[in-house]
């Protein structure tokens, strides 16, 4: 495993070759916080003004975020708090707690991206990967901590590189500033609220709305004054099910949009395509004049 970054970026002057992201890619200038973006208060709607605005939160957008969800903001206070702890901590006790068989563990600790993302630049941020298994939902939970580290040069580098997600719902909790999305040709920033989750649209959902729902092209901004610490929880499937547009939204009138397929076999043609998400969409498309 290369270093964590957490155990060596710090007060650096100016970033290392490897993290110098494409010149079409970078960040460039700051995008403003947008106040179009939703704020949900999920205890003050009835249920059906709710469904409606998530509803038209999640075709607009792909993302809005939620308050009055349940969980208390001291709890998701304590839990921002343990991911700094534990990227601050010695690195060879971090380092010897990851090894060759991490995915067979079911935790992963890695520095740039996940292990299914080719890339010839490395992105600025170190993971910690949990994967849980609701046997009683049949439904997989991936958890990550990631840490972005004040970075030399936000310019330049990325803590994530534009992309989808492609699992069913992201929801996301972020204490500084950094999560941008993507919307009619332009980097929307999403605010960092402390007591609320960003909820992303993510493929699987896309496919099973036949393409209703809009998942959320989304990357991550660095900084230069600050450590960014988020905590993702991906809502997946076991890696045999089927996804595939939902028998009550295709009609003649409505036809399907997106073939069915293994959830794996997501993951399968992103890594062919080279982690080029736009390809791997058009893939799963039945026909490729299809809107996204
Ligand atoms: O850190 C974040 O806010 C988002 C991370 C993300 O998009 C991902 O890991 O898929
Ligand atoms: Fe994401």
């Amino acid at each position: 495993m290369a270093s964590l970054l957490s155990s060596w970026s710090f007060n650096l002057q100016s970033l290392p070759a490897t993290y110098v992201v494409p010149a079409e890619k970078r960040p460039g200038k700051p995008a403003p916080i947008s106040k179009d973006i939703q704020v949900i208060d999920l205890g003050n709607l009835n249920r059906g003004d709710l469904v409606q605005k998530i509803i038209q939160a999640s075709q607009e957008f792909g993302l809005f975020q939620v308050i009055n969800h349940g969980v208390p903001e001291m709890l998701m206070i304590d839990t921002d708090n343990i991911g700094k702890e534990f990227f601050s901590m010695a690195t060879e006790e971090n380092e010897t707690l990851s090894s060759a068989d991490d995915a067979q563990k079911g935790w992963k600790l890695y520095t740039s991206s996940g292990s299914y993302i080719a890339q010839d630049f490395k992105y600025w941020k170190d993971t910690l990967e949990h994967s849980v298994i609701l046997l009683r939902l049949a439904s997989k939970l991936g958890l990550i901590i990631q840490q972005d580290i004040a970075c030399p040069d936000p310019s330049s580098a990325l803590g994530v590189g534009g992309h989808y997600d492609g699992n069913l719902i992201t929801i996301l909790q972020q204490d500084v500033y950094g999560l941008q999305l993507f919307k009619d040709g332009q980097w929307l920033g999403v605010e960092p609220l402390s007591n609320a989750f960003v909820i992303n649209i993510a493929f699987a959902l896309e496919v099973i709305s036949n393409g209703t729902l809009k998942s959320a092209m989304h990357r991550v901004v660095t900084n230069s004054d600050y450590s960014r610490t988020s905590l993702a929880s991906f809502v997946n499937f076991p890696f045999d099910k089927i996804i595939e547009p939902a028998k009550s939204v295709v009609s003649p009138s409505n036809p399907p949009v997106f073939r069915g397929f293994q959830f794996k076999e997501f993951f399968e043609v992103l890594f062919s395509k080279n982690s080029n998400m736009e390809a791997t969409f058009e893939y799963f498309k039945i026909n490729s004049q299809a809107s996204k």
